[in-house]
């Protein structure tokens, strides 16, 4: 489903991507995980095509994202606060984004019953603006609204970071039940090595831009990039 080719990202004479070669199957989970500055968000923007590389390219599908727009269709993502429109409401979000993938109003209506349990009777009927709302909480809506689409490939940027324990397992569920359902291909960064070896079926290990490693969960998983991280 994607190939990184070559890819190199360089900040101030600093390669911060430098990836050769990796391919991702259609339906893998993949966790992605390196310490602060290791190029996660990086590598995921220009999948996304927020930045572009200074060489190589991103294959989608076998289509260059920087080349056209096919990708869109089927790609769903929520990186940061910076998806959300901060002066709507919730319900005014989830409309938007409904209407951009021609869905009603009681579409939206009936694809958000599904997130009562995720949302936690803590997003909808609130009254109050998007940015009034916690980092956690707003991470829950950008989820949310990311799905809407029923993408093929879904990328997430530290999905975990501010959820709360009960919302960082229903996530955990949601997505393992995409995968399940929909064969959905998920590339997740995370430093929650716990919930990035239970959800994931490979891991991505990036150092300094680069792959370090490169392998499938089993249960030494956890132990594994704990021994490596602790050195
Ligand atoms: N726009 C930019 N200008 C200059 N340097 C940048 C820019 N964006 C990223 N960098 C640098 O690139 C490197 C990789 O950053 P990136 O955000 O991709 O890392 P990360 O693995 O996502 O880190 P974290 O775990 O802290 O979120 C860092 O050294 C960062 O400072």
């Amino acid at each position: 489903m994607l190939t990184f080719k070559q890819l190199k990202k360089t900040y101030g004479g600093r390669t911060v991507v430098d990836i050769n070669n990796l391919n991702i199957r259609e339906g893998e989970t993949i966790g992605l995980v390196g310490n602060n500055g290791a190029g996660k968000t990086t590598l995921f923007r220009m999948l996304l095509d927020l930045i572009r590389p200074d060489s190589g390219e991103v294959l989608s599908k076998d289509q260059n994202v920087s080349e056209n727009d096919h990708w869109k269709d089927y790609t769903a993502s929520y990186l940061d606060e910076g998806f959300l429109i901060d002066y709507l409401t919730p319900e005014e979000y989830f409309t938007f984004i409904g209407s951009l993938h021609n869905l009603s109003v009681a579409h939206v209506a009936d694809y958000l019953k599904q997130y009562e349990e995720f949302f936690n009777g803590e997003i909808l009927n609130r009254g109050k603006y998007i940015r009034d709302f916690s980092k956690g909480n707003q991470n829950k809506i950008g989820i949310a609204a990311a799905l809407m689409q029923k993408p093929e490939l879904l990328v997430l940027d530290e999905p975990f970071a501010n959820l709360d324990p009960t919302t960082q397992i229903r996530l955990k569920s949601l997505i393992k039940s995409l995968k399940s359902t929909h064969r959905l291909t998920t590339l997740i960064s995370s430093h929650d090595l716990n919930h990035v070896t239970d959800v994931c079926d490979r891991i991505i290990l990036l150092e300094k831009g680069l792959v370090i490693k490169d392998f499938h969960t089993d249960e030494n998983s956890l132990k594994e990039l704990e021994a490596y991280f602790s050195e």
